[in-house]
């Protein structure tokens, strides 16, 4: 099956390419808007490809697409794809009028298959109608969905415009800092690895635009290392261990890792020279600096300075997480007294539902989220903001609707950006003074394990409750409770958790359990896998 819209098909094809442009196009047609095809194959290894598409809002291809893309990849002859185009367009009342022309913006990774895969894409929009396919080169994916939705916008949507913006932002909000804070660590420099990917050229570029941060990039891949090889925020949040490239010379320096297309970021220390384990920052922690920013900014906001200004906005600010966030996390966004909402594993699910809050922050813990605001509370926000600029531009509340007016511009309203995320980390580091020791001090990770088990139908487990339980097969969650709860009436595992799900991108059940311990973390990770396999693996006789 091609799963197109999380990116995750590994051998895409330049026939499947082809298609997806014939798709693209229709697309467009039907929504009167821009379109964007990304080729991509985001953290996999180099030799994998796959293609995303951009909707006009700048997010992921609409889920009732989905079946259609699915059925004309897999088209068996040309005759059956040009009866399933023939059979949707009907369907959909996809207008030929002549009068509208197809737009689609075309960006690719720096995979060597891109090229040729970019240009097939390109031949399937341009042989299906009037259409026009923009090929606007190598890119970040967020890049390139950021500039769809900017130019259904009617903004400015080129690259420099892109990185105009983000400077802007960010430098706006460096000049709010009060009193000057600045990060209490000897070293301020950041050191970033680019996996090897298209992060590590477009950071050098956005770099050349900011002041007040030391930047150096390494695996920018101009230096002979293969994509997403031992580098990159997978390997980093999965392996918790230095990527290539650092070691002890980094002890103590604050380090981020990108992903092969940019759209996740995790942050990293090296705490010792003896050993290659990181203190892993990981996007849970992301969001819950960002959700601390944001709470502070808001109460400011709502508090009354010497004159009362402006109504009483209720805003509606929510966090989003997955069944793989640290409980640790959730406790302490609890703690905050934030609205804390679990959705399945898939950024599809937590865009959506952050997108029904006024500021919805959201987050995997591998570092692929961003914030959203609701048009409506943009809108309150700057007309609050003109009227306090009108009053007194010194008030706290002034500097507060100003910084969260820039944290709008900054944070990639289309999707989660490697890029803006780290401007915007690097940005609150400076406002509250701190170090990464003291942000990853927010609060304390419980040690956690996850494996990979494989299965003679992995579709055969089905899940519920944001898939933190297993409804099918019958039994198996009991087995998991029995494990994990308790052994003679004492609990096994201290603080102990675990669920399975199926992989929806490789062809196993993923196991995770965390504890109060590694070791308690390890073993219930490891008799989960076995019950899976007994439930489900090869020897498996239920
Ligand atoms: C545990 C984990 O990291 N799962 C990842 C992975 O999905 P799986 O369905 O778990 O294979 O890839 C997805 C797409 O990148 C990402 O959204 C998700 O978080
Ligand atoms: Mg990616």
């Amino acid at each position: 099956m091609v799963q197109l819209v999380s990116g995750q098909t590994h051998h895409f094809s330049n026939r499947q390419c082809l298609e997806l442009g014939f798709l693209a196009a229709l697309r467009s047609l039907k929504t009167h808007s821009v379109i964007g095809l990304m080729i991509t194959a985001s953290h996999n290894k180099a030799s994998d490809n796959g293609i995303k598409v951009a909707d006009p809002s700048g997010g992921m291809l609409t889920p009732d697409w989905e079946p259609f893309a699915d059925a004309i990849a897999n088209a068996a002859t040309p005759q059956h794809l040009l009866q399933l185009i023939d059979e949707f367009v009907k369907k959909e009342n996809i207008p030929f009028d002549g009068v509208r022309s197809a737009e689609i913006l075309l960006g690719r990774d720096t995979r060597p298959s891109g090229e040729s895969l970019l240009e097939a894409a390109k031949q399937g929009i341009n042989s299906i109608v009037d259409a026009l396919a923009i090929d606007m080169g190598i890119l970040t994916t967020p890049q390139l969905h950021w500039m769809v939705r900017a130019r259904n916008k009617g903004m400015k949507a080129t690259e420099v415009d892109y990185y105009e913006q983000l400077a802007g932002s960010f430098r706006c909000l460096i000049d709010l800092i009060p009193n000057g804070q600045k990060i209490l660590e000897i070293d301020d420099k950041l050191v970033i690895d680019g996996a090897n990917g298209v992060g590590g050229e477009k950071i050098e570029v956005l770099k050349k635009m900011l002041n007040g941060l030391l930047i150096e990039v390494r695996n920018s891949g101009k230096g002979g290392g293969i994509l997403n090889e031992g580098v990159g925020a997978d390997y980093v949040q999965k392996e918790k261990v230095v990527p290539e490239g650092f070691g002890s010379k980094d002890v103590g320096i604050r380090c981020a890792s990108l992903d092969g297309d940019a759209d996740r970021l995790v942050y990293f220390s090296v705490p010792s020279s003896n050993s290659n384990i990181i203190d892993l920052v990981d996007g849970d922690k992301i969001l819950s600096l960002f959700a601390v920013f944001i709470k502070e900014q808001l109460s400011v906001l709502r508090t009354e300075g010497d004159e009362k200004i402006g109504d009483n906005y209720q805003t509606r600010f929510g966090v989003i997480q997955t069944a793989y966030a640290n409980g640790a996390s959730t406790d302490y966004l609890k703690q905050l007294g934030l609205e804390v909402v679990f959705t399945p594993t898939g950024v599809k699910y937590l865009h959506e539902q952050a997108a029904r809050y006024d500021i919805g922050i959201y987050f995997e813990a591998n570092g692929h989220g961003t914030i959203l605001f609701s048009e409506c509370f943009l809108s309150w926000l700057e007309s609050r903001y003109n009227e306090l600029s009108s009053k007194n531009k010194e008030l706290e509340q002034h500097k507060a609707a100003l910084r969260l007016l820039a944290v709008s511009k900054l944070i990639n309203q289309a999707v989660g950006d490697a890029l803006s995320g780290l401007l915007l980390v690097e940005a609150i580091l400076q406002h509250m003074g701190w170090s990464i020791h003291n942000w990853a001090e927010l609060y304390q990770d419980l040690p956690s394990r996850q494996l990979k088990v494989k299965v003679v139908d992995r579709t055969a487990v089905v899940t519920a409750n944001a898939e933190t339980m297993v409804v099918r097969p019958p039994g198996i969650q009991d087995a998991i409770n029995a494990e994990r709860i308790f052994t003679c009436h004492t609990a096994k595992y201290p603080q102990g958790r675990s669920f399975i799900r199926p992989s929806g991108t490789e062809d196993v059940i993923r196991v995770y359990a965390e504890a109060s311990t590694q070791e308690a973390a390890d073993s219930l990770a490891s008799s989960v896998a076995k019950l899976v396999d007994q439930f489900l693996g090869f020897g498996s006789s239920r």
